[in-house]
């Protein structure tokens, strides 16, 4: 790949559609334009033009010059009407131009971030805007892409390139004790507060579980409603429910918006000492599906209490549903211990609590409110490895040297966090995600 090349692209999805916007980006750029559309329109002003001599069409077109555009080099759009044959037609005409040819994925957003017009956060907050399903979700995504992580891990890296600069200029005073003293105490002023923001920070599991979606599986013994509740809170029949038990043998996922947060809610198929091959892979499956979950919600049969999963299950989240309370409720001393929710599938009694319950967890506290979280595995990582080296930093009893390399070894993760350092093998991850066009 060479940025000497112009790359052209449609940047709107793949079905028919109103318009369609077709993207350059490159040196090249203004010569297509010239082919195209003749004179080279004023700098990001909408102009109505014939594209293409004949014309293939009639279509805005929007010139933007370097450096003021998305990706930081000259770049336009095509905006046209959005049939598959003319964007087809628009887009072979760009690659008829000497030193054009089509982008890979991400291939503008690799731009902008080379050109220094994202770091790698807010390429993911983009990524993850143009995925984004519920408002919580393109809540985030936007702060995200808009510089809500850099700004933090920026500040943070600022704070330890100063703690680092003092434990350098002991070094150079190592002869005299009192200064490196001094100084090793003042670097530790820094990082010891740092070192709890970076922990507090990892502590969140919000942004992630908003990115990604809480995972519940609907758990418990035959029969107990299970279907019947993921049905309630999908409003729709996307399960078998019936009076026999041993109804569900597959794992049936539907994808909930609750209150703006993801929820991934699976149902399973009821456990018991198997009965027949099916049923036991069913339960199989089951299992493996609950012990991988963020949260288990176990149903309990009001008029058959099994009152706790198995033991496999027993390190997980466990939320309780007490189901058919429409038959009646055990009496309390039953239940006390595990709190259940008290619910019924058929009549929707408790069913908003239970939403309550699941909105909050899927993190609909960090959803509003400036609250800033990690989103992915890759920030988890980096900060693991910084937060490590500070913890040697202030707990070991190092050489002032040793100390010095610790804070290099901190500033070196919180940079490759936001891509100023060290990031060639993950940028092809990263920039895959994207469709063409982005
Ligand atoms: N038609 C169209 N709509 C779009 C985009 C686009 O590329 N084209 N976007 C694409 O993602 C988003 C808007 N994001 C954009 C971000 C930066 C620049 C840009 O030209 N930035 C320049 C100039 C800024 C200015 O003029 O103030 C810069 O940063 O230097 C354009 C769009 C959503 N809507
Ligand atoms: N009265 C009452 N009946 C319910 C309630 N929820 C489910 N049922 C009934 O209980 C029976 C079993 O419901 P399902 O939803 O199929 O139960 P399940 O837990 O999915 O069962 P398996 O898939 O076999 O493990 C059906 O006859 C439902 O109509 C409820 O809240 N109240
Ligand atoms: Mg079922």
């Amino acid at each position: 790949m060479s940025v000497d090349d112009t790359i052209v692209a449609p940047a709107s999805g793949a079905g028919p559609s109103a318009v369609a916007v077709i993207r350059i980006s490159g040196p090249r750029t203004r010569a297509v334009l010239e082919v195209l559309v003749g004179r080279v329109p004023r700098p990001r002003q909408a102009s109505l033009r014939d594209i293409g001599s004949p014309a293939l069409d009639r279509g805005l077109v929007l010139w933007f010059p370097a450096p003021k555009s998305f990706t930081g080099e000259d770049m336009a759009e095509l905006q046209v009407h959005g049939s598959r044959a003319v964007v087809q037609a628009v887009v072979e005409a760009v690659l008829a131009v000497e030193g054009t040819r089509l982008a890979e994925p991400g291939a503008f957003a690799r731009r902008a971030f080379e050109n220094g017009k994202l770091d790698l956060t807010e390429v993911e907050g983009l990524a993850d805007l143009i995925n984004a399903e519920t408002e919580a979700q393109r809540r985030q995504a936007l702060a995200q892409s808009e510089g809500s992580l850099r700004r933090l891990y920026e500040g943070w890296r600022a704070e330890l390139l100063q703690a680092q600069a003092l434990m350098e200029a002991g070094l150079d005073f190592a002869d005299e004790a009192d200064v490196a003293l001094d100084v090793g105490v003042k670097a530790s002023a820094i990082v010891a507060p740092l070192l709890q923001s970076i922990e507090a920070h990892l502590a969140d599991r919000s942004g992630e579980r908003l990115r990604d979606g809480l995972r519940v599986v609907i758990a418990g013994p035959p029969n107990a409603g299970k279907s019947s509740l993921l049905n309630a809170l999908a409003k729709r029949d996307a399960a078998i429910v019936s009076e026999e038990a041993g109804t569900t043998r597959d794992v049936i996922e539907v994808h909930l918006d609750l209150g703006g947060c993801p929820v991934i809610l699976a149902d399973t198929a009821g456990i018991r000492a198997g009965r027949g091959e099916v049923e036991q892979e069913g339960i199989r499956r089951a299992l493996a599906r609950a012990e991988d979950a963020d949260l288990v919600l176990w149903v309990i049969d009001a008029t058959d209490p099994v009152w706790a999963p198995p033991a496999p299950l027993a390190a997980k989240d466990v939320v309780f549903a007490l189901n058919k309370s429409d038959w009646g409720v055990p009496p309390a001393h039953n239940h006390a211990a595990i709190n259940p929710l008290i619910l019924s599938a058929k009549t929707g009694a408790g069913l908003e609590a239970l939403i309550d319950r699941l909105a909050d967890l899927a993190g609909a506290e960090s959803a509003g409110s400036g609250h800033i979280s990690l989103t992915r595995t890759r920030h988890r990582t980096e900060l693991v490895s910084s937060r490590d080296a500070l913890q040697r930093f202030v707990s070991h009893d190092l050489s002032p040297e040793l100390k010095a390399e610790e804070l290099r070894i901190a500033a070196r993760h919180l940079g490759r966090l936001t891509g100023l350092i060290d990031v060639e093998e993950v940028l092809g991850a990263i920039f895959a995600e994207f469709c063409i066009g982005k």
